[in-house]
């Protein structure tokens, strides 16, 4: 039998992690070659505490900066800033998840190279070539760039509020069942497989379990910890072509209860929830699961989260419809009965 296996990857091509690594952005994007003119794709907050320095280092390194303020990753900003990228030679993405997934999708749209550039580290987004974008009352998870170069500056997210971190470390965490679903639904459904990312999946989420206790407030060592595991995993979907090795069960959870709640909590706040109790049904240690997040700072009540109980109950009975993903909810999900009996057995509502 011939060799026929053949796998195309895209990964990031320079990675800066750690303390006061701003300033290497000027060089790197010199070493790239990328042509004389960026667009820095940000938002207010994220422009004072770093855009602004980014332009200067951009512009020191011999850059042409032009400058858009933005907000949320809706299509109507997605195309203000595609307008305004006509001619760019390449984009930066500085602030959070909505600044880095527009900046990212546009210069997908555009085919010009893209930086990310976060400034609070929620989700494992800032690492990945997935962006989701707000589109009337839903969102979509759609292709994009995978980073060129990313700069992620631990003295920046250290400093931003501690709320934010929690959530990314939960977003990693969730690797834990998503890796389980993607196991299951190869098994059973014989889905694409990659052992590669599957591997480095699992590995970012050990990373932060087995860290927990160093994921503290005004530790700037807990924003190296979150930000490496976080890059693992972009890399991770990176490999697998799709969201696979960070998104299973927990996330499907995590978006029925944005749908049914929106803007309650973070992202990566409901997906930690969500962990606690698809490792439940997985007959897993989701005491471990549990503490660790409580040890972070991270929710794991319906109460910690904002929400109602029975919103709890509802986003656990509607999973399942949020995609057309195969995870241990089945295709018919659960009933509103083992729903409760789920939610109130791991105290993720009160008895
Ligand atoms: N691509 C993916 O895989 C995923 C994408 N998402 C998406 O990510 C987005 C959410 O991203 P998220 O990172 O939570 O946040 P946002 O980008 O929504 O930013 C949240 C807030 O934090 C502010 N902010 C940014 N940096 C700092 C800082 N250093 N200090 C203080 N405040 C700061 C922002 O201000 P300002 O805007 O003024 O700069 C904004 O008000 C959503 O659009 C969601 O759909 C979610 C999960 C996965
Ligand atoms: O949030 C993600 C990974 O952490 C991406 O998930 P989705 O592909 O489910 O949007
Ligand atoms: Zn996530």
């Amino acid at each position: 039998m011939t060799f026929e296996k053949s796998k195309w990857t895209q990964l990031p091509r320079e990675i800066y992690a750690g303390h006061g690594v701003l300033g290497q952005v000027g060089p790197m994007c010199r070493r790239f070659g990328f042509g004389s003119n960026a667009l820095l794709v940000t938002g207010q907050k994220s422009y004072e505490v770093a855009g602004k320095r980014v332009k200067e280092i951009l512009e020191d390194s011999g850059f042409n900066v032009d400058v858009i303020l933005t907000s949320a990753a809706t299509m109507e900003n997605l195309d203000r800033i595609k307008d305004e990228a006509k001619g760019m030679s390449f984009l930066v993405g500085v602030g959070g998840g909505s600044k880095i997934d527009l900046a990212k999708k546009a210069s997908y749209d555009l085919g010009i190279p893209f930086i990310s550039v976060p400034t609070i580290a929620t989700h494992d987004g800032i690492a990945s070539p997935r962006a989701t974008i707000k589109n009337g009352g839903g969102s979509i998870s759609m292709d994009a760039q995978e980073p060129m170069g990313i700069v992620a500056d631990t003295e920046i997210l250290i400093q931003a509020p501690y709320r934010y971190l929690a959530a990314g470390a939960a977003d990693v965490i969730g690797n834990v069942t998503a890796i389980k679903d993607w196991e299951l639904a190869h098994k059973l459904i014989n889905e694409p497989f990659s052992s590669t990312a599957y591997g480095m999946a699992k590995y970012s989420a050990e990373f932060i379990l087995e860290n927990a206790d160093a994921i503290k407030p005004n530790l700037e060592e807990s924003a190296w910890i979150v930000v490496k595991s976080i890059m693992g995993s972009g890399m991770a979907m990176s490999i697998a072509h799709s969201s696979r090795p960070a998104s299973g069960s927990e996330h499907l959870f995590a978006h029925a209860l944005e749908k049914i709640a929106p803007g309650k909590a973070l992202h990566g706040e409901m997906v930690g929830v969500g962990t606690i109790m698809m490792m439940y049904l997985y007959g897993g240690d989701w005491k471990k699961i549990r503490d660790a997040l409580r040890m972070i700072g991270a929710p794991t009540t319906a109460r910690e989260l904002g929400v109602e109980d029975e919103e709890i109950i509802m986003a656990l009975t509607q999973a399942h419809k949020m995609r057309k993903r195969y995870t241990i909810l089945g295709m018919r999900g659960l009933t509103e009965e083992a729903a409760r009996n789920l939610a109130r057995i791991t105290g993720v509502i009160g008895r």
